[in-house]
């Protein structure tokens, strides 16, 4: 019998009562899984809660929740030989939607029977672990001001965005990444694992969070007016190299400014930048994840009811 360990953050996302208990007991398979269910009760419990699971010997551990919450799990979790379930509860779900995990809390509990893993890389910014992406600029600013907001979701993400575009101010930046070297003006640089911030706001449409690399993502000042077309070209994969982005392949990244930066995004969550600058690095296969088994070829044979 394994044992899977329900860690809920029943402040992330809309849903705030998250009573999963039926929904587990429906569609885990009790012949071959037992599950234990905890709840946070505060920002960064979930690393204690995985931290003391892995302690306990639990085979799997399900974060329940958005990207801020598989982050913690993921740092309790990092070095033991536990599996990172994603139950996707969160506003954005970027790291869910990288892996094609279903939202669908019925089939994402569904995928723990199969237990088809992939190994992902992580990046560090400063130390910290991340799973989807870091970053400074716009990215950090919205991630502390959604931090002080009680409202969550997509519609209370868009308000937020959209009103601080018209005061923002764009900085300079100097990036060297892999030993090259850019000066830009930016209004985000971010550092991808995962494709996207969420909500299918894809900034690096190409990146694969198995593939031992990270994609540095410098978006351009923008102004009210670009927004549309950003949008449209981020939400259909088409933001690659062109008028409003750069984006390079590398696997270490420092990102100064002129004057100390002092504030970063990890994962959605704001964090301080003590040093003034931020070091991004690449931690490879740092984690296995249960995630949908590939598609069968066309014409192959499909098991009703699963997936
Ligand atoms: N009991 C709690 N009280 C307050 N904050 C909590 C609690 N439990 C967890 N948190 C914090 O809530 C933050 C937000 O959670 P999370 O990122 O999972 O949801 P979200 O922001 O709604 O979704 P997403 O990041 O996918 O957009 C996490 O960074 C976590 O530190």
């Amino acid at each position: 019998m394994k044992r899977v360990l329900f860690i809920i953050n029943q402040k992330s996302g809309t849903d705030r009562r998250k009573q999963l208990g039926r929904v587990i007991a429906r569609e885990l398979d009790g012949t071959r899984f037992s599950s234990e269910i905890v709840f946070t009760g505060y920002r960064g419990h979930a690393v204690t809660l995985a931290r003391e699971g892995v302690q306990a010997g639990v085979d799997i551990i399900a974060a329940v929740g958005g990207d801020g919450s598989v982050n913690e799990v993921a740092q309790g979790m990092e070095g033991s030989d536990a599996l990172l379930a994603v139950i996707p509860k969160g506003s954005g779900n970027g790291l869910a939607r990288t892996l094609g995990i279903p939202r669908d809390t019925g089939r994402a509990i569904r995928l723990i029977n199969r237990q088809h893993t992939r190994w992902i890389d992580a990046g560090t910014a400063n130390g910290h672990l991340f799973l989807s992406n870091a970053g400074v600029g716009f990215d950090a600013l919205i991630a502390r001001l959604f931090a002080r907001n009680t409202g969550r979701g997509l519609l209370n993400y868009t308000k937020l965005v959209l009103h601080s575009l018209g005061k923002y101010q764009h900085k300079h930046y100097h990036l060297e990444a892999d030993g090259h070297l850019l000066h830009e003006k930016a209004f985000f640089v971010a550092v991808a694992n995962g494709t996207q911030f969420g909500y299918d706001f894809k900034i690096a449409p190409g990146a694969l969070p198995d593939d031992g690399w990270l994609d540095l993502c410098v978006m351009h000042p923008l102004r009210m007016t670009n927004l549309p077309h950003v949008g449209l070209q981020a939400l259909t994969g088409r933001l690659r190299n062109n008028a409003y982005i750069q984006q390079l392949r590398c696997r270490r990244v420092r990102i100064t400014r002129d004057e100390p930066l002092e504030w970063m995004q990890v994962d959605g969550d704001a964090l301080p930048v003590e040093n003034g600058y931020v070091e991004i690095g690449l931690r490879p296969r740092a984690l296995r994840v249960i995630v949908p088994s590939p598609r069968p070829p066309k014409g192959g044979i499909t098991v009703k009811g699963e997936g």
